[in-house]
Order: C-alpha cells, then structure tokens, then sequence
C-alpha cells in the first residue's frame, strides 16, 4: 500500500479546507493535508515536512498568490502546486503556468482533484527523475573537463566534407587561442611547422582517403609561440566507404617529450663520454655481474662487450698484487655491500685476456637507485704503467748522473746525511772522498768530448769496482766524483779505498786508438772529527782534494784545518783576477826569438804578468789556471791580444824594423765562434800587417782534429796570421798527422831540452822533430835554451830558432823596444 500523501494547503477558509479534504477521501487518495493561511506559516511550513503537493487558492488575504508561488518554487522546485480557485482567466493561467503552477481546478468542481494530484505526482517524479539525470550528466561532463585540463587532453573532430574543425576547451587551451577561436583545417594547420607540417597533412589525408587511424607525436607552435609537443591519436568514421568524420584528440606532452629529450641527451652524452675517455669503466649489477664495459676497459681486459657482459666481475677483471702475484680482493665489494667508494692497492696489476698485464689505478663507487638501495656499481680504472715508469724515471734522473748513472750530487747529499745520522746512532764514523780528475780538460780539449765522457763512464765503472755496495760512488759534476763510505771505523779504511782509487784510475786507457793515462787526486774528510754535518764534510774535503793536487796530484790527502784558509785564498784571488781585467793590472812581456844561424831577433814570444797589488809582479803559474777555469781567460787574451797588435803597430810606426810576436791562445778562445773575426777586425783596426802576429797554440787544441779546428786554422791562415804549436811533444799528436794542419812553425817544448846533454831518448826526440818538421815545411824553434851545450846541439840538428834565456829573458816593452831600435845581434 502507498504511504499517505502529504499535502500543504493554502486556504484561509476551512470550510473549502474541509471541503477538499472530504474530496480526497471520497476518491480515495490517502492523504495527510495541513491548512496554512498566513504567509509566515507557509515559511515555516515549507520545510517542516516532505511535501508531495501544495494546492493553494488564488485569492488569500495578506497572501499574493504570485509571491507564495515564488516561495513555494524557491524551496520546493519539482513539488507540483495546483490551483484550487475560481476563474482565473486563460491570460492569466498562461502567465501562472510560465511562473510555475502545475495545474488548475475549480473549487465548484472537484471532480478531477484526485487524478490531477496523481498526475501532477508522476509528471514531478519524471521531472525529478530527469533533473537527476541532467545532473548526473552535467557533474559527468565537469569530470570529463576536469579529467581532460588534468591529462591536458583535448578531443577535436573534423568534417572533410565542410573542411570545418571543432575542438574542445582543452584542445584550444593547448594551442593557446581562445575556445572560440576559428577552426577552419588551415588554422588548424598553421600550428605545425617544418617537417611537422607535411607529417599531419600527409596523414589527415591518408585518413581521408583510406580511413587509416593514426597515432603520433607532433611539434607545434602555439598562437603565443611557444613550442609544444603534442600526441595526436586520430581514427576515421565512414559512412558508406567513404570517411565522414575524423575524430581525434590531442594531448600535450611537452613536459614528458622534453623529459625523454633530456634522457636521450644524458643518455648520448654518457655514452660518448663512456666511449671517448681514457679511462676504462665497467659496471655491474647489484650481485656483481657486468652489465657494461666501454672501450677502453675492453681493451685493458682484453674482454670484449659481449664476452664480458652477464660475467661476474672478477671473471673478466684478473688483478693481483704486483709483488707476490697473488689475486687481489673483488674490489666492487665494498660497494655493494657497505655503499662505500673505495680503491686498490697500489701495487694493482691487470693480467688481461692474452697474459699481458699492466699496473692500474682504480676506483669504485655504488649505484643507487633513486630510493637509495644500492642496484649495482662502476668500477673506473686507468692504465699507469706508463706513468709510472715515467714517475720512476723522472725521479731516477732527478737523483742520477745521466752519462755515469752514479748517484748525483742531490742524492749524495742525501745519502751523506742519512749516514751520519746513522754513525751518530751507532757511534761510527763516515768518510768523504772528493775526487778530481787531473788535467781532466786537457783530454776534453784535446780529444773532444765524445771521448771525455767515454772516459768519465770508465772512471765511474772504476771508481764503482774498487768500492763495496755500502759505499755511495757519486758524480758531483764536470771530473769531480764524491763517495761516501758510512759505518767506517778508521782513518787506516779511508786511506785502502784511496789508494785502491788512484791505482785503478791510474791504469790505462784507450781511446780512439790512443792509449791515455790519467791520475785523480781526493780529499778526504771524516765524520765527526772534521765536521757535523753534510755540507762542511763535503767542503773540507773538497779543501783537501786541492791540497792533493797542490802537493803534485796523483795522491790523497786527508783534511786537515788549514786547509780551508787556504781554498778561501784561492777564492779570494779569483775575486781578484777578476777586478784585475776590470782595472788593467796586466802587462806584456816579451821574450825574444832568435835566428839559430846568425843570433839576429826574428820575433818575441808575448807572455802576460800581474801586477798585482799586494803581491807585486806575478808570471801566468799564479793564475792562467785560475783565469782558465773561471773563464776570465777569454777576456785576459782578447787584452793582450790587442795589447800585442797595437804596441807593434806603434813600433812600426815608429820606424823600427818591426818583428813578428807570437800570443799564446788559450783552447777556449780558439773555440770562441767569433775568434777569426774579432782578429781581422782588430788588425784592420790596428792596422798591423798580419804577418806580424803568430798565434801560439797547445797540441791539444789541434789535437780536437775536427773540420771545425782545421776549418778555424785556415781562416786564420788566410788572414795571413802565422801559426806554431806550442809545447810540441807533450801532448799525443805525431807530425804526420800535423800534415792535415796548416801551421807555420813547431815550438820544441822547453822539457825536452832541459836535459838535452844527458838524456838521449829526448835528444832523438828533438832530432826526429826537427827534420819530420822541415820535411813538412814547417821551422822549429826550441824554447827553454838557457846553456851554450843546448844551444850547440840545436843549432848542429839545424832547429831555425831559438828562445830562451840564454839570450834573453822575458822583458818589458820598452826594454824589448830598445833591441828592436838596434836590431842587435844576441849572444
Ligand atoms: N826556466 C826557463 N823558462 C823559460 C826560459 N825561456 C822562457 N821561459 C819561460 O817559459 C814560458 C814559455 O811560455 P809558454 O811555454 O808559452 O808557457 C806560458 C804560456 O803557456 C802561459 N802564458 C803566458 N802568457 C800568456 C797569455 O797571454 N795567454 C795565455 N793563454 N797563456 C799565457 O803561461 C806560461 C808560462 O809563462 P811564463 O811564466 O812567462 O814562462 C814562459 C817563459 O818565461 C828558459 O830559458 N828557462
């Protein structure tokens, strides 16, 4: 059974109250009815209960029909409200029904009350039932908008027929136009550009044409420019074979495209990277196994990608300790299970594939992935094995002798320093030997260098074989070797080694062919009775070192105190010699050379003096070796040089019958490049007739026999310079290989004639100078006459000159002017 109606009725009378209460029960609609005649009650009535009907009269004083309808309408809106009146007039129901009122009856004939109630019912559950409907949809479709802005999703359609696009809200808002905006095909169209342009017409007309659906992923700009990416997924409706409809949508996939883009940027540069660095990388999953290795690891493993990919690490990883050649750890373990970045051990080496190893340096890192767990980890290494042995060999040159391979000085040092901190653990003693080659530079000079550092090599060779392990052999530079003997206990220690020094330098040697001997004289000095430390042992016994050679070379010294006073003095005078070129403190002597045959002065020997300012007049002994050494000699013999030219210009052009006088030429001035030159130009300075300077010059300096010495001679020949070797026979050239030379005259060194009475091997030797000499067209001279017996045997094997002190000294210039203006005869 249905539930009783509820039925709001506006009635101010309650007899037509009544009256419609009777009606509805007489026709049987159970009804529960409530009389409101007042428009506050009616307010308050409205909500007080489910009403399924209002049935109002049209004329209830204090009630404006119109306005209860309004208020009726404003809380019930689907509730029917019937009009139980008299006439209202058909103009006025019009209106009524326009502002709500669902039906009218006459109150004088409630006959049709009950089925107008029922039928008002079922119209107001249909309109209900519908608005439901309506609303269902409309909350449907703000959905399918809200869902739509979300996906940023938008549906469109078009009609090839009319050429018209429509689109939906979201689909003009990824385009950034208006909703309104046209949608002719062409606008549609101008938002693809390029390539993307002929992509959408290619297939919207295919779709046209064969009703092919598509789905792509297009570029385009929008109305404000902007670029976008777009998915267009689009599918034909045909009507009868041919396509009607084309419906699509497109979704804005900006954000996920430039996400992709930014991926496959990453993802290409890493893999370039992986692919162009020096480094070898290798990665692997969480359990250890190799998921990528780039070239270079490929390489250094000898592994390819796919051999090695799927590979537990230390398969294809073969590493072990450089030392003992056992295998190493799995160096990713650390990774993968502590998260940790780690390293190998230094001494790491990589046995690759073939057997070939090589040293690596490595490090190993976690991956994790992005909640943190650690899925797998990189193993990056490099080959070192060339740096390495770079590093080595760097730090090997750095502490060694390049030509010796000794220790070098920097090293000796060291060792030096560590071996007294040891002694003065141990209470020992440790010796220092400083040692230098005699007349080391003649050999250079006279033999080049290419044979002075055979020579040094075998010195060091030498110095090695007479020394124990413990003992430190070093080349301090130049002929000067230091060695270090730590732990000695004596004096008696130092000295064996010494002399076990000097009799195996002493031995001979050979050289091109040529059978050389040469001495070497040490220092030494001795930890802690000469010195505390390093640097005073090695100069104490660099002071004892000249000591030897001083007391005659050949022999050890060993340090003693004064010897230093005496190194400072040596020191001192070089200053000296020094401010000496700068002031002019030298002078030229000049020694005459006399005619063997008729005592008539043919020339002069120039020789240098010091006038020192302390130590009064000083002969080259006290300080060419000095000069030599500190180079000074280059500047010392362009002075006397030109000293020479100019004082014999000046005789000459005082009218003297003017001699040749022959300079000594020290063998760094003749290496000088500029030598040749800075000659002429001084004698066309000087004016002095070229054949009026000799140039005196030891055999060791042509001993060098390079083009470059025979090459100088001649240029100073065609100057028109005379030419003599000085000292000849001290040195090792013979005459024929004088032939290559071209030199004017020999000077018989001063030794050979000394004891030219007693000793007949000298005496043959001068024999044999003197005609080889004059069969090769060169004159003789003999220096150091000071006897009438050496005169006489000179003169009897007819040496063309003579110079000595028999006839003269060495004299000053004018006392030299004087013998010129007379052009004497000598006795
Ligand atoms: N006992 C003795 N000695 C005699 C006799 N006759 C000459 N002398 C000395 O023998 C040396 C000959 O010169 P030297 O062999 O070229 O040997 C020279 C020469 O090698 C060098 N020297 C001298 N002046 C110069 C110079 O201007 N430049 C260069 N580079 N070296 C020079 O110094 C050396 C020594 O020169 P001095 O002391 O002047 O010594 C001179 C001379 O005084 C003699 O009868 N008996």
């Amino acid at each position: 059974m249905d539930a009783p109606l509820n039925l709001l009725i506006i009635e101010d009378t309650l007899a037509d109250f009544l009256l419609v209460e009777r009606h509805l029960r007489k026709d049987g609609l159970d009804a529960h009815c409530r009389q409101v005649a007042n428009s506050a009650d009616l307010v308050a009535d409205l909500t007080d209960m489910n009403w399924d009907a209002v049935l109002s009269d049209y004329n209830v004083p204090g009630m404006e029909f119109t306005e209860s309808l309004a208020l009726v309408r404003s809380v019930l809106p689907d509730v029917p409200v019937i009009l139980v009146s008299g006439t209202v007039g058909e103009e006025n129901a019009v209106g009524l029904l326009k502002l709500g009122v669902t039906d009218f009856l006459l109150k004088e004939n409630l006959t049709r009350l009950v089925p107008a109630i029922r039928r008002a019912q079922r119209d107001a559950a249909e309109l209900r039932a519908r608005h439901a409907a309506e609303q269902a949809l409309r909350e449907k479709s703000q959905l399918l908008l809200e869902m739509s802005a979300l996906a940023h999703i938008g549906g469109w359609e078009y009609d090839p027929a009319t050429g018209r696009c429509s689109w939906t809200e979201e689909v003009a808002r990824i385009h950034e136009v208006s909703p309104s905006a046209d949608t002719s095909i062409a606008f549609f169209f101008s938002f693809f550009h390029g390539e993307w342009r002929l992509k959408i017409e290619t297939v919207l007309s295919q779709a046209i044409k064969y009703g092919k659906p598509f789905d792509l992923e297009l570029e385009i700009v929008t109305a404000k420019g902007n670029r976008k990416w777009v998915r267009m997924v689009f599918a034909p409706t045909s009507d009868g074979g041919s396509v009607v409809k084309i419906r699509g949508s497109t979704q804005d996939i900006t954000d996920r495209k430039r996400g992709e883009i930014m991926m496959f940027n990453q993802k290409e540069r890493a893999e370039v990277t992986l692919h162009s660095i020096g480094d070898a990388v290798i990665t692997t999953d969480a359990q250890g196994i190799i998921d990528y290795l780039n070239p270079v690891a490929q390489q250094l493993t000898g592994w390819s990608m796919e051999g090695a990919i799927n590979k537990s690490l230390m398969d294809v990883l073969n590493i072990v300790d450089k030392n003992n050649k056992l295998p190493l750890p799995n160096p990713i373990l650390p990774a993968l299970s502590e998260g940790t970045i780690s390293h190998l051990p230094v001494d790491c080496l990589l046995i690759r594939q073939d057997g070939r190893y090589s040293e690596i340096e490595n490090s190993t890192a976690p991956i994790r992935s992005r909640d943190g767990s650690i899925i797998g980890a990189v193993l990056v290494f490099r080959d070192v094995t060339a740096s390495r042995e770079i590093t080595a060999k760097i730090a090997y040159q750095a502490m060694h002798d390049a030509l010796t391979g000794l220790p070098n000085r920097i090293l000796a040092l060291d060792r030096l320093q560590q071996a007294i901190g040891a002694a003065l653990r141990e209470g020992t003693c440790v010796g220092v030997l400083f040692l230098d080659l005699d007349r080391f530079k003649n050999i250079n000079d006279s033999l080049g260098h290419s044979s002075g550092d055979y020579i040094l090599e075998q010195v060091a060779a030498r110095l090695l074989s007479v020394t124990r392990a413990t003992d430190t052999v070093s080349r301090q530079g130049g002929d000067e070797f230091m060695i270090i003997m730590p732990s000695a206990s004596h004096q008696v220690h130092f000295a064996d080694l010494a002399t076990k020094i000097l009799d195996a330098v002493s031995a001979p040697y050979f050289v091109k062919q040529q059978e050389l001997s040469l001495t070497i004289s040490i220092g030494i000095s001795m930890y802690p009775n000469d010195g505390s430390d390093a640097s005073t042992l090695i100069k104490n016994a660099d002071a004892a070192m000249y000591h030897a050679k001083e007391a005659g070379c050949d022999n050890y010294q060993f340090y003693a105190t004064e010897m230093n006073s005496k190194a400072a003095k040596r020191l001192l005078f070089e200053v000296q010699l020094r401010h000496a070129v700068v002031r002019q403190e030298f002078v030229v002597y000049y020694q005459p050379k006399v005619d063997t045959a008729d005592r008539k002065l043919i020339g002069a020997e120039a020789l240098i003096r010091w006038n020192h300012p302390d130590l009064g007049l000083l002969t080259p002994a006290n300080f060419i070796a000095i000069a030599e050494d500190s180079g000074l000699i280059v500047s010392i013999g362009q002075w006397v040089t030109e000293e020479v030219c100019r004082q014999n210009q000046a005789w000459l052009q005082h009218g003297h019958a003017c001699v040749p006088i022959s300079v000594n030429l020290s063998a760094i001035q003749f290496r000088n490049k500029s030598l040749v030159d800075s000659l002429r130009i001084l004698l066309e300075e000087t004016g002095l007739p070229p054949r009026l300077l000799e140039l005196e010059l030891t055999e060791s300096v042509i001993m060098q026999g390079s083009e470059t010495v025979i090459g100088t001679l001649q240029r100073l020949k065609q100057l028109g310079i005379n030419l003599s070797i000085d000292d000849f026979g001290t040195g090792y050239s013979s005459l024929s290989y004088l032939k290559r030379f071209p030199i004017d005259t020999l000077k018989i060194d001063q030794s050979f004639v000394w004891d030219i009475a007693h000793d007949e091997s000298n005496a043959a030797i001068i024999k044999a100078i003197i005609s080889m000499a004059h069969s090769l067209k060169m004159s003789v001279i003999a220096e150091g006459v000071e006897t009438q017996e050496q005169l006489a045997f000179l003169e009897a094997h007819q040496c063309d000159a003579i110079q000595g002190y028999y006839f003269s000294q060495p004299v000053p210039a004018m006392k030299f002017e004087e013998m010129l203006k007379v052009q004497r005869t000598l006795h």
